[in-house]
């Protein structure tokens, strides 16, 4: 299903204080919306809703890299104004999130994702742990029972059509989406939160995100990279299949499914980064369902595998190994199918090819092989 992701940054950050809005100053010399926006590249198409005043701010910052939107004056009038920007994409799930909580964890954003995958709707929350007090001139007046109690965090996680009508169907006020989705009657499950994924709102916050930036700083990043090999043998037919592109030949490539090697080469790259196995063990070809099936299904299980696990995708680089058909024509509408299919920025894929100078059973032109390198980055 289309993921659309909306972030809300149209806020003046009146209880941080500090002259410049919250969502523009830096956090450990990076500005808070650029971490924010990082922390979803690669799972869809991004709007950031901002003040009308910012609009050249943050064309400054993000180029064309994500959708800008104008917002309202309140928080929901601000989402409002992203979903109506969405009527008519084709977007199917929406995940919308506070500008203001830019160090939300990988997995936070996963256990949605993947609750969606059931419920209508989703977001991550903490249970309350502390005693709760009502408080009167500075003197504890009462006690609250904490049972079932939870701190809301974001991203809220619905699915657009249901969200939007919701929205439009609410008088104002909410705290957030999952207030706006519940008068509207849909059922939202709780997923896991986290520590980390604080909303930046009092000028101290700062301070508290820093120190968790160092703390992970601290333990280090979690890269992983995998590489895949694969081969196919040509058979009778007139084209082959490369990284999701038709490429016109005097042979075709034979395979239990389309026999597209560089994408198998690739799938098995992210599974190895992983350590997830490899296609056959996700797709046996023994399972008749996957004859003749489009590959661009392996990869994105592979790519869901690595989102649903806390990691993105960084870069890949496929080469191919073969003498003709000739790839370089094709290279960049194969990067740019790769791209969509992982939901990443074509210029975080490379399809590069090489010949074996006529060596071996690629320069007998018996088949083509493919390696593939895959770089995925967890929090
Ligand atoms: N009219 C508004 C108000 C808030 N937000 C966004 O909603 C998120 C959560 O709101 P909050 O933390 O309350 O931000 P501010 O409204 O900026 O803060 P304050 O209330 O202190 O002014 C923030 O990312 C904020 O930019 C928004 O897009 N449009
Ligand atoms: C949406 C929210 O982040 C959930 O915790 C929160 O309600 C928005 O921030 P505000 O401080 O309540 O405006």
């Amino acid at each position: 299903m289309t993921v659309a992701v909306i972030i809300v940054a149209a806020g003046r950050g009146s209880r941080a204080g500090g002259g410049t809005p919250k969502q523009w100053r830096d956090l450990a010399g990076v500005p808070v919306l650029a971490r924010t926006v990082s922390a979803f590249r690669g799972l869809g198409r991004i709007t950031v809703v901002l003040h009308p005043d910012d609009m050249v701010r943050g064309v400054a910052l993000f180029g064309g890299t994500v959708t800008l939107v104008a917002g309202g004056a309140t928080r929901d009038a601000s989402v409002r104004a992203a979903l109506e920007s969405l009527t008519g994409s084709g977007v199917e799930k929406v995940l919308i999130h506070d500008g203001a909580r830019p160090l939300v964890p990988r997995a936070v954003i996963a256990g949605v994702l993947a609750a969606l995958d059931t419920a209508p709707a989703a977001a991550p929350a903490l249970a309350v742990t502390d005693a709760l007090w009502r408080g009167t001139g500075g003197r504890v007046s009462g006690t609250e029972n904490r049972e079932g109690l939870y701190r809301a965090q974001t991203p809220q996680g619905f699915r657009f059509a249901q969200i939007l009508a919701a929205h439009r169907a609410h008088p104002g006020g909410a705290a957030d989406d999952v207030e706006v989705a519940r008068a509207a009657g849909l059922t939202v499950d709780i997923t896991p939160g986290s520590e980390d994924n604080l909303k930046i709102t009092f000028a101290e916050d700062f301070a508290r995100a820093g120190a968790i930036l160092a703390a992970r700083k601290d333990r280090g990043m979690d890269v992983r990279t995998g590489n895949g090999y694969d081969v196919h043998a040509f058979c009778e037919g007139d084209g082959v299949i490369l990284c999701g592109v038709k490429v016109p030949h005097t042979k075709a490539l034979l395979g239990h499914s389309d026999a597209d090697v560089g994408m198998h080469a690739l799938t098995d790259a992210i599974y190895g980064a992983l350590a997830e196995g490899d296609i056959g063990r996700h797709f046996p070809p023994s399972d008749p369902q996957w004859k003749g099936a489009a590959s661009e299904i392996f990869l994105a299980h592979a790519a869901k595998l690595a989102t649903d696990k806390g990691y993105r995708i960084s870069n890949v680089d496929v080469t191919i190994v073969c003498e003709r058909p000739k790839v370089g024509p094709h290279a960049a509408a194969m990067m740019a199918e790769l791209a969509r299919i992982l939901g990443i920025s074509p210029n975080r894929v490379s399809v590069k090819a090489t010949t074996s100078e006529r060596l071996g059973f690629t320069g007998r032109e018996e088949g083509i092989a493919a390696l593939a390198t895959a770089t995925l980055i967890g929090d």
